[in-house]
This record gives C-alpha cells, sequence and structure tokens, in this order.
C-alpha cells in the first residue's frame, strides 16, 4: 500500500497546490474526471466563451435604438463550439501532461481513477478498467467539488435532460429550450441560448429569477428577462415524458396546470458538494447538513492533516474563493505551525447574463435583517454620461453605507459590465476606504462608466 506525505483529491484548484516548496515531498493527485477541474472544462470559461458571442448578437436589436440597424444573418453555433473547446481542450490535457511527465513533477504520482475513503486516511482508487488501488498519507486536501443536483421529479431521470455538465457540447442549437431553475446557470445560459436565436423558457418555483440577490436587482432582472424569453414563475413541475421530438413538462401554476413541450431540457437547479461520494465520513471528517466539509478558518478539517478547499467546502461554490482557498491551504501546509485563515469578508460574485449583474457585500434584506444600521442609494446609468451613450434605461448600482463612518457594507449592479464596475467598490471594502474618501480621495475619469459608482458614493446619506 503506497504512503504519501501528502494526497490530494481533485484537479480544479486542488492541482495549483503543488508547487517548487513541495519538491521534497512524496505527493499524490487523484483525478477522476477531466484534468483542471470544473471552472475550466465544464464551468466559468466556457460558459463565458459562449456569453461573448451572445452578448454580440444581443448587440444587434439593442443597435437599433441608436440608430443603427443590424442584421444577425446567421449563428454557427458548432464553429462557436468548436472554439470554445479547441482552446480549452488542450489546456485540461496540458496540464496533466504537466503533472504526469515533467520533470518538475518527479515527486507526484497522478491516479487517474476514482477516490473514496475507506478508513481514517486511506483511500481507495477505483480505476476505469476495473482495477483497484489504496493510498495512505500524513495529509489530504479535499478539493472534490461538487456536481449539478437534479431533483426527484417523476421521469426526470428517463427524459434525456442536459446539465451545463453537457449542454455546452451539443451538436445543433434546438429550436426550442426549457431550462428548470432561475440560479446562476439558468441566467446564463437564458442569455447564451436566446441570444442566438432559440425559443428559451425558463420555469421557477417562486416569483422572482435570481432570487438570492438584492430584491431591487431580482425585480429587475425578472421583469427584463421576461421581455426576452418566456418565464414561468411560481410553477411545480410534476413529471417530465420524453417525446419523440424532445420533453414534455407539467407544471403547476397560479392559473392551474400547463403542458410545456420543448426540444431540449437544461436541468439548473443548484449543485451539491461531492463528499458523499468521496464517503469523508470514513476517514472521520464532518460535513453539514447541505454536504459542504466542516472547515475551520484554517480550511483545516476536524482530522489532523486534512484541508479541504473550493465547493466541496464552501457555500460560495465560486472560483475566485476556490482558488483564495487553495493558497491558505497550500501556505497552512508549508506553515502548520503559523496558518493564515481564508478572507470571507466581502465575497463578490457577477453573472454574466444581460445585463450583467454584480454584488459584494449585504444586500438591503440582509441588512434589514442583521439590524444593521445603514443607508442606500441607487444610481441609474440614464443619469450618468455614459448610460446616455448607451442609451440605458434599466441599469443601476446600489451602495449600501453606515452612515456614521461611510464604511461600505453593499453593492449590487444590474447593466452593462456590472462585473468590472464592482471592482473598485471591492477594493474600497476589503481595505477599509470609507465612501466619502473613495468619492473625492482620487480622479474619476470622465465621461466614463466609473460615474456611476462615483456617483452613488457622492449622493449616499451618510451624516455630517
Ligand atoms: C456552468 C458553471 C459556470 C460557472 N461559472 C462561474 C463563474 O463565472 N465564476 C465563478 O467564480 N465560478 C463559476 N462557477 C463555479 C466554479 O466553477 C467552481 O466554484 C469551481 O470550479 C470550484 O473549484 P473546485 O476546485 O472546488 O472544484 P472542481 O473544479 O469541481 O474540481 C473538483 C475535481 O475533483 C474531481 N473529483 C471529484 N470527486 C472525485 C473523486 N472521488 N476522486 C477523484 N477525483 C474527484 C472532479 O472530477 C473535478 O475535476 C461555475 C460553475 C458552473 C457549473
Ligand atoms: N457567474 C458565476 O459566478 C457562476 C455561474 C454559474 C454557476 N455558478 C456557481 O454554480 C452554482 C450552481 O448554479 P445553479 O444556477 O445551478 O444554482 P443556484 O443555486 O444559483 O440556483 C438554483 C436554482 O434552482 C432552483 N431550484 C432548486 N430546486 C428546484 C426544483 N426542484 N425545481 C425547480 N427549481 C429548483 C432554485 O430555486 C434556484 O433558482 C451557483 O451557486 C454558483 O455558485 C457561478
Amino acid at each position: 500500500m503506497p504512503h504519501y506525505d501528502l494526497v490530494i483529491i481533485g484537479t480544479g484548484s486542488g492541482n495549483s497546490v503543488l508547487d517548487p516548496r513541495f519538491a521534497g515531498w512524496k505527493t499524490a493527485i487523484v483525478e477522476k474526471g477531466t484534468f483542471g477541474g470544473t471552472c475550466l472544462n465544464v464551468g466559468c470559461i466556457p460558459t463565458k466563451m459562449f456569453v461573448y458571442p451572445a452578448d454580440l448578437a444581443a448587440a444587434v436589436p439593442a443597435g437599433a435604438k441608436l440608430g443603427v440597424d443590424m442584421k444577425l444573418n446567421e449563428v454557427r453555433w458548432r464553429e462557436i463550439r468548436d472554439r470554445v473547446f479547441g482552446r480549452i481542450d488542450p489546456i485540461a490535457a496540458g496540464g496533466k501532461q504537466y503533472r504526469v511527465e515533467h520533470e518538475d513533477n518527479a515527486n507526484v504520482t497522478v491516479y487517474e481513477g476514482e477516490g473514496r475513503f475507506t478508513g481514517m486516511k486511506e483511500l481507495r482508487v477505483s480505476f476505469p478498467d476495473g482495477r483497484t488501488e489504496t493510498l495512505t498519507a500524513d495529509r489530504f486536501v479535499l478539493a472534490a467539488g461538487g456536481r449539478p443536483v437534479v431533483p426527484d421529479i417523476p421521469g426526470l431521470a428517463d427524459s434525456g435532460y442536459h446539465t451545463s455538465d453537457t449542454v455546452m457540447r451539443i451538436d445543433e442549437l434546438p429550436e426550442r429550450l426549457v431550462i428548470l431553475g432561475s440560479g446562476f446557470i439558468a441566467a446564463e445560459f437564458a442569455h447564451v441560448f436566446s441570444s442566438f436565436g432559440v425559443a428559451v423558457t425558463v420555469i421557477a418555483r417562486s416569483g422572482a429569477l435570481l432570487r438570492a440577490e438584492d430584491e431591487a436587482v431580482s425585480e429587475r432582472f425578472t421583469e427584463l428577462a421576461a421581455e426576452k424569453y418566456d418565464v414561468r414563475l411560481n410553477r411545480r413541475t410534476t413529471k417530465v415524458r420524453r417525446t419523440s421530438t424532445g420533453v414534455s413538462l407539467d407544471l403547476e401554476g397560479p392559473e392551474g396546470t400547463e403542458t410545456l413541450d420543448a426540444d431540449l431540457l437544461l436541468v439548473a437547479t443548484g449543485r451539491r458538494p461531492n463528499s458523499d461520494l468521496l464517503d469523508v465520513a470514513a476517514t472521520g471528517v464532518s460535513t453539514r447538513d447541505s454536504g459542504h466539509v466542516e472547515v475551520d478558518e484554517y480550511q483545516r478539517t476536524a482530522v489532523e492533516g486534512i484541508y479541504a478547499l473550493g465547493d466541496i467546502s464552501s457555500m460560495h461554490e465560486l472560483k475566485h474563493v476556490a482558488n483564495h482557498e487553495q493558497r491558505v491551504v497550500q501556505h497552512n501546509l508549508l506553515h502548520p505551525d503559523d496558518p493564515v485563515a481564508s478572507d470571507h469578508r466581502f465575497v463578490p460574485h457577477a453573472v454574466f447574463t444581460a445585463p450583467q449583474i454584480a454584488g459584494v457585500g449585504l444586500t438591503e434584506g440582509e441588512a434589514k435583517a442583521q439590524g444593521v444600521n445603514y443607508v442606500t442609494y441607487t444610481q441609474d446609468y440614464a443619469g450618468i454620461a455614459y448610460g446616455w451613450a448607451m442609451e440605458d434605461t434599466t441599469g443601476f448600482a446600489k451602495l449600501l453605507a453606515d452612515p456614521a463612518t461611510g464604511q461600505l457594507l453593499g453593492a449590487h449592479i444590474i447593466g452593462p459590465q456590472a462585473g468590472t464596475l464592482i471592482q473598485p467598490v471591492i477594493q474600497a471594502m476589503s481595505f477599509g476606504l470609507d465612501a466619502r474618501q473613495m468619492a473625492r480621495g482620487q480622479y474619476w475619469i470622465h465621461p466614463a462608466m466609473p460615474e456611476l459608482i462615483e456617483n452613488a458614493l457622492l449622493n449616499l446619506p451618510l451624516d455630517d
């Protein structure tokens, strides 16, 4: 039974733990899927590579109100798809080759199989050809990520549904796509496919899309989405059937029952951590009700020498969080007597839909629920020069701040380039720069889009 100093399970952010400082360690990496994990292969990177051409296609109708009449002649789906994976697949293959073959990794053994704990610090790896091998190690890093959740709806399992893992590789665009779920993945794919001319229907359980956003953002996004594609709110999906042309769904909603036919079904109802399939309990590691591995601020589980990072332990399920936690784990493996803590104070996110959405810190609902003293101001894009240039009439940035100190508590943006515009606010919150100083202690380029943030800051009704 081979014994290692360190075994890492999962090659998403986990793959970045090993660097030359570990050269003297006997290490192993276990990966059951494609090297590079979710973000590279089926997550952030390919989705955004589809979003960009979708943004271009969506500019065609947007141009008309500015006096520029354009025509979308054709969307060459296969070319778009092949450009995306023609770029990504070699990166994944190169990453694997580096670990397997390069002299830098003489101390690294790569196990291309599925790991499962069978005892305390004992991992059995099952290979595709049926062989198994059991490893032991002094230290483990659990970086095995998560997977899509597929709800238990009668008929769904046999309906030939897609998830984000498969939908980006389809051969032809469907005429009609139905998306079950109304979170990040639903919002991004609804934009991609509807911009490419697919008739999209989004089915939401509740009365709004992207409900985790600040209420004003969720409400505005729901209105705008309903102008572009079919949004069915407050619907319960009771049955799914495979048909000769695709799928058929039975829904129950405010107006009774209805049947929805489509060529393709995308299930986007959340993700769950892979802690169960890895059977972390067998090595004494505990999980929360959600299945996330329990870790302390240093990313340590309760078992000495076992760390976890990324989607398997983080409720945020975001790549920048997984990467941050990876750097923390890396430091703490090398310096166990001088550990650093993860910083989860101001975790931002962006949804690359149309319009873009970004948020950081407290929503107004959270501020109220927590009894935090706050003031807020909402600045419309329509009130800044670049917004006039774009004729934007629907976007805004909403800031929340402590009226006494001016410390920013939250920012929520819906509109063009939201994911970029929010970055100075993240910086201010992280480094404790207050709203007054941020607004007047620097130049803001005129007439650039960040004036949206400048004006929101200046208009916050702070105490004198
Ligand atoms: C469609 C989509 C779009 C996204 N877009 C964004 C975005 O724009 N921005 C953002 O910040 N985040 C985005 N995310 C989230 C982001 O991809 C994840 O937060 C991030 O990839 C998590 O990294 P990780 O290292 O924790 O896990 P992963 O990257 O999932 O890596 C885990 C690895 O472990 C392997 N594995 C699992 N179980 C085992 C086992 N038992 N044995 C061996 N190997 C195992 C898996 O095969 C996988 O390669 C998106 C996610 C999806 C699904
Ligand atoms: N831009 C980004 O950063 C980005 C993009 C995509 C995904 N992600 C990450 O991936 C995670 C997973 O994305 P997601 O969109 O699947 O999850 P999500 O948690 O954002 O949304 C899940 C949605 O499914 C709905 N839902 C759950 N069960 C349902 C059921 N039985 N029937 C109908 N609807 C149901 C929920 O109400 C919710 O609207 C996200 O939480 C996010 O962290 C990030």
